[in-house]
């Protein structure tokens, strides 16, 4: 077998994707001078793809399960894992990468939105494990430690980023349901003696009659276990109110969601979303639209490509049109792609913020700028954002330049909570009851549903509740900072967890350095906090982790991209994500059609430097720790000189950014005296770059459009390096 690389590197999509093309192999240059190999796995949407449908494909098409592998790999104590934010597909999605790799030669079966057969339901099945966050959830095997460098920070309040103003007659708000939501809903309780062992979820109709729909539920000593649910009825009549609501407010609609995470439920109340704003039209439509082949989980662009093959096509389209609506809230108003288009196009934990940093706007139809009603139909988090605009309506926007800053400490080991509920989530098929089985033959919890209810279960283990905790009693005493438990005593979920927190605390002698508050009361404390200057470390569940990672960093530091974030995993290995950011799509289109790539590296240099050390300190590998300061070295020398890449064409770029990294890493190594060897290798190599800086800038250019990688899921491997390393003098020095 051959040996595993020292640090493995993520294949990805996207831009992230893009900017891999033009810096791995600046960083194999470097990390090979120290005889550290550094592999890859390719965990893209294309090749995850790929990967599992080999018996519809060539042999020298075929490609091994590189996320399954890498899966096993964190559950190591050698993991040494840089990985790069991937897609997480939406049904669109999905569906554009697949045909895509079709008109590539790859005869792959087209993803059966209805299926109907054995054999489509088993395609639709594979397909449907490669859906949304398929990547993250198998590779956190450690909880989540997000913050800020501190150079960074440093940067971000001396070069204050653009930020909307707040006034206090903004009429944006949130809107939430007041009852019938998973919030009103759960039941908690932590498993003990003879209720650990395999459970069942079943389904019992109203005539008794029993059907399970989950065999065999793992639940072991100590793990805590909920069960929700979400009203159809009560969601409907709540969509429906909101958006006369909106209309009175005269403020634009929106939906926040995150039906990338929440794969299963989150399309659903997508698609009664999208439901309540055709209203009529659906009520006297929706069975043909249906047949046609529209679905409204996968958002209005399915719907409306469906009514477009249907006969009476211009008559329900008139109705679509007179129906009286509030504006609403646009992706892209260039283009008519409205809140509702695409469930994967409005991802809540960017898209919050994103209304947050611009004082509350969003833009309508016509382009105009203006208030919103953000709807976020489930109480559990949605208040966090409520309180952050209240903030800002009451005090002004954050001002960038003395904010302090806020770190999180996620519970996310081995699927916890609300993000591992995929496969324990159900909409009920008729009235009944949904009810937990556990393996003793007692009920855990059971609800009566109406058909169409959303109802989910969800668990988190105690061993990554513990290791969370000490996590946060880690961070806090290196800080000395607040610290906050976001826990809701009156949330059935979090009062199980405050079970754990407060003797572990206690037992520790470290009660009295942190506090526990409602996400609410925690949003207001922690705005407090920062606006005063100082920091404060939010210890959050995976939810709350995702959503305050976006959130704190873009009001901070403009994006979420420059965030280091490491995952300590549980079995000694380190999982270095790059930023919080997404893959940013937007930014392959200006890529493509004007030859510039903005994609901000800054979360690949952090987690650069951060593998390397790691790789020091649990391989006693002392060249690793030489490239790991001098890696450092250089991030500080990318924010000193601002050489991040400009927003467009025509400014320094992704490419150039990359070059300067090369020049400020290697002048490091070349200026160091902890090894002798590096420093003489790197020396003409800094001299070589440092000469060759006018040359190497005009051959990277940017501006010169279009440029052509030969695919968007899957470039070609030589185009995209053809465009992504286009310095013939900076190739050679590394060549
Ligand atoms: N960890 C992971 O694997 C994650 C994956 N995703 C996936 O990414 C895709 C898009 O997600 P979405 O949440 O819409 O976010 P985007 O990737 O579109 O990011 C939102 C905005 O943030 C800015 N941004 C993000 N990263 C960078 C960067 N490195 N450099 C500069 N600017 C940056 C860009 O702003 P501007 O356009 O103004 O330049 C961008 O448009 C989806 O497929 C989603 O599933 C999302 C989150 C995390
Ligand atoms: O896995 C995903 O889809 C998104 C993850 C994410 O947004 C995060 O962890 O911040
Ligand atoms: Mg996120």
């Amino acid at each position: 077998m051959s040996k595993t690389p020292d640090i493995i590197y993520t294949k990805v999509d996207e831009a992230p994707e893009l900017a891999s093309a033009s810096f791995l192999p600046i960083i194999r240059a470097f990390a090979g001078a120290a005889g550290i190999d550094v592999g890859t796995k390719d965990i893209s949407l294309a090749g995850r793809i790929i990967a599992t449908f080999p018996e519809f494909l060539k042999e020298d098409q075929r490609q091994s399960d590189d996320l399954a592998e890498l899966g096993q790999l964190v559950k190591t104590p050698g993991a040494n894992v840089i990985k790069l934010p991937n897609i997480s597909a939406s049904v669109p999605q999905l569906v554009a990468a697949v045909e895509e790799l079709q008109a590539k030669g790859y005869a792959l079966p087209d993803y059966p939105e209805d299926p109907q057969t054995d054999d489509e339901k088993a395609i639709r099945a594979r397909y449907d494990a490669i859906k949304g966050s398929a990547v993250n959830p198998v590779l956190r095997e450690g909880n989540s430690d997000r913050r800020a460098a501190k150079a960074v920070k440093n940067f971000a309040q001396k070069n204050p980023h653009s930020m909307g103003t707040w006034s206090s007659e903004s009429k944006t708000k949130v809107s939430s349901m007041t009852g019938g939501d998973f919030y009103a809903n759960e039941k908690s309780a932590t498993i003990i003696g003879a209720q650990a062992g395999d459970a069942k979820i079943e389904f019992v109709a109203a005539d008794g009659t029993v059907t399970v729909l989950k065999d065999v539920w793992p639940l072991e000593e100590g793990t805590v276990a909920d069960a929700t649910y979400m009203s159809a009825s009560d969601l409907a009549s709540f969509l429906a109110a909101s958006i006369e609501d909106t209309k009175a407010d005269g403020t634009m609609y929106s939906l926040h969601m995150k039906a990338t995470m929440m794969k299963v439920s989150d399309p659903i109340i997508f698609g009664h979303a999208v439901k309540a704003w055709l209203g009529p039209v659906w009520d006297a439509h929706g069975d043909a639209i249906s047949a046609a082949g529209g679905s409204p989980n996968s958002g209005l662009a399915d719907v409306l490509a469906a009514i477009d093959t249907m006969p009476n096509a211009d008559a329900i389209k008139a109705d679509i049109d007179a129906l009286d609506r509030p504006s609403m809230y646009m992706v892209d108003s260039d283009k008519g792609i409205t809140n509702l288009h695409v469930p994967s196009d409005v991802i809540i934990d960017a898209s919050m913020p994103a209304v947050i940093r611009a004082g509350g706007k969003g833009w309508d139809e016509t382009g105009a700028k203006g208030d919103a009603n953000c709807v976020i139909p489930d109480r559990c988090y949605s208040t966090i954002y409520d309180e952050t605009i209240n903030f800002f309506k009451a005090n002004g926007a954050l001002d960038v330049t003395t904010a302090g800053a806020v770190a999180n400490v996620g519970l996310m080991a081995q699927k916890a909570e609300e993000y591992g509920s995929h496969p324990t989530t159900f909409e009920a098929p008729a009235k009944g009851v949904m009810r937990i089985v556990l393996a003793n033959g007692e009920t855990l919890h059971s609800h009566d549903v109406d058909a169409g209810d959303i109802w989910r279960a969800c668990t988190v283990k105690k061993a990554p509740i513990e290791n969370w905790i000490e996590l946060a009693m880690d961070r806090q005493r290196l800080t000395g900072t607040e610290a906050i438990f976001w826990l809701d005593a009156n949330r059935a979920h979090d009062a199980e967890l405050i079970k754990y927190v407060k003797p572990a605390l206690e037992a520790a002698g470290v009660a009295d350095k942190f506090q526990t508050m409602a996400p609410r009361e925690a949003t207001r404390q922690s705005l407090q906090t920062i606006t005063s200057g100082k920091d404060s470390i939010a210890i959050t569940g995976n939810v709350l982790r995702d959503y305050l990672t976006d959130l704190f960093p873009i009001l901070e530091l403009g994006t979420s991209a420059k965030m280091l974030s490491i995952v300590k995993l549980m079995k000694g290995g380190g999982l270095f994500e790059t930023g919080a950011g997404g893959s940013a799509p937007k930014h392959v289109q200006q890529l493509h059609s004007e030859n510039h790539l903005r994609w901000d590296s800054m979360g690949e240099f952090c987690a650069l430097g951060e593998s390397l050390n790691f790789l020091a300190d649990t391989q006693g590998n002392a060249k690793a720790g030489v490239l790991g300061v001098a890696a450092e070295a250089a991030t500080q020398g990318i924010l000193d000189d601002n050489r991040s890449p400009g927003r467009k064409a025509g400014q320094p770029d992704n490419r150039h950014s990359h070059y300067w990294f090369a020049r400020y890493w290697a002048d490091a190594l070349a200026a160091q005296s902890d090894d002798a060897e590096l420093a003489a290798h790197f020396a003409p190599i800094a001299k070589a770059l440092a000469d060759g800086e006018a040359a190497i800038t005009a051959e990277l250019g940017s501006g010169e459009a279009p440029a052509d990688t030969g695919g968007y899921f899957r470039n070609d491997d030589e185009k995209a390096a053809k465009v992504m390393r286009p310095s013939e003098t900076l190739n050679a020095i590394f060549a």
